[in-house]
């Protein structure tokens, strides 16, 4: 029997997302033995300096040690969480499939009364660590104040049983494959709070180059082509800012009657300018919706948010 080992980190999240993955290899591969093999990340390790590392330009913190493990052939097939994993692949390395993506909104999860975000009181206290939650909700209800909150899902729930916090912002897909989406509060919609480009979807690494033909395939089996054109163009848009995932940047695109529908926003910190623009085209086009967006934004000024947001 063939056997593929699939690496990935060891939250709660990395192992509920890979077993799903492996779970839906094998309904494709019968006849393949897959193994899950967890490793742990300079991100898992180092939390609390993980701001430092965005603004040294360290974007894969989350995922260096799992690409090193691909490349010492310790693992097949890498699972990341695609908002997570840099717009650049390094050398050697591919994005063999991207799995159907699930719902990409970030969530409201509140204390009794603190259910919306739009009925929130005066001043209620919303706990994120992302630039870009915090950004854009800044911009949407001045009054909120908002706080860090860091750590893994299950950390940040049992914040919100203390007293720091009235509201938490996650995403919904965490929630979604942890089976705690009975948690969720309030889906929060794209025109209040827009995702991270690729937020919800999943992407599958490989090591490259024809010796690889059959992993690649393996991995391959279970790819969307419908999500790869909406995180493409997500992806494009971030890329053509030169951002990471630490940076105050959302993307989200849709698809719908045959045409792709692109919405970027890119905020300033402290919640004073959201610069926001649409682009629409044919999916096969998504590349360069995504590029000629990222082009849009950057004529409005995006670049000085970005920067600011990371000194
Ligand atoms: N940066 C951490 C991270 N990476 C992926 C997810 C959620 C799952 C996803 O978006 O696919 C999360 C947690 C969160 O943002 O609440």
């Amino acid at each position: 029997m063939r056997t593929v080992t699939v690496g990935t980190r060891g939250s709660t999240l990395a192992l509920a997302q890979t077993r799903w993955v492996v779970a839906r290899l094998k309904e494709e591969w019968p006849d393949t033995d897959f193994r899950i093999q967890t490793i742990s990340t300079k991100g898992d390790r180092n939390r609390g300096s993980l701001e430092s590392m965005a603004q040294k330009g360290d974007k894969g913190f989350w995922v260096k040690e799992i690409e090193d493990a691909l490349l010492d052939k310790r693992i097949d097939i890498a699972v990341h969480s695609l908002k997570d994993l840099p717009t650049e692949q390094p050398d050697g390395l591919e994005v063999a499939s991207i799995p159907k993506r699930v719902d990409a909104r970030d969530v409201l999860i509140g204390k009794e009364g603190m259910k919306r975000l739009s009925d929130l009181p005066q001043g209620a206290r919303v706990g994120t660590s992302s630039v870009r939650r915090k950004a854009f909700l800044r911009a949407f209800r001045p009054d909120l104040q908002v706080i860090d909150l860091r750590g893994n899902i299950d950390t940040r729930l049992a914040a919100l049983a203390g007293d720091e916090y009235d509201a938490i912002i996650l995403a919904a897909a965490g929630l979604i494959r942890t089976e705690m989406r009975h948690r969720i509060d309030e889906f929060i919609e794209p025109d209040i709070l827009l995702p991270a480009p690729g937020q919800g979807a999943l992407a599958l690494e490989t090591r490259s180059g024809p010796e690889n033909d059959l992993t690649i395939e393996v991995a391959y089996a279970i790819h969307d082509h419908t999500t790869d054109d909406r995180i493409t163009a997500e992806r494009e848009f971030l890329a053509g800012l030169g951002a990471g995932c630490m940076a105050p940047v959302g993307a989200h695109a849709s698809i719908k009657g045959g045409v792709l529908t692109l919405e970027g926003w890119v905020g300033a910190l402290d919640g004073s300018q959201v610069i926001r623009a649409t682009s629409i085209g044919d999916p096969s086009e998504c590349a360069d919706i995504g590029a000629e967006l990222a082009a849009d934004v950057l004529t409005q000024g995006a670049q000085a948010l970005i920067d600011a947001a990371h000194s």
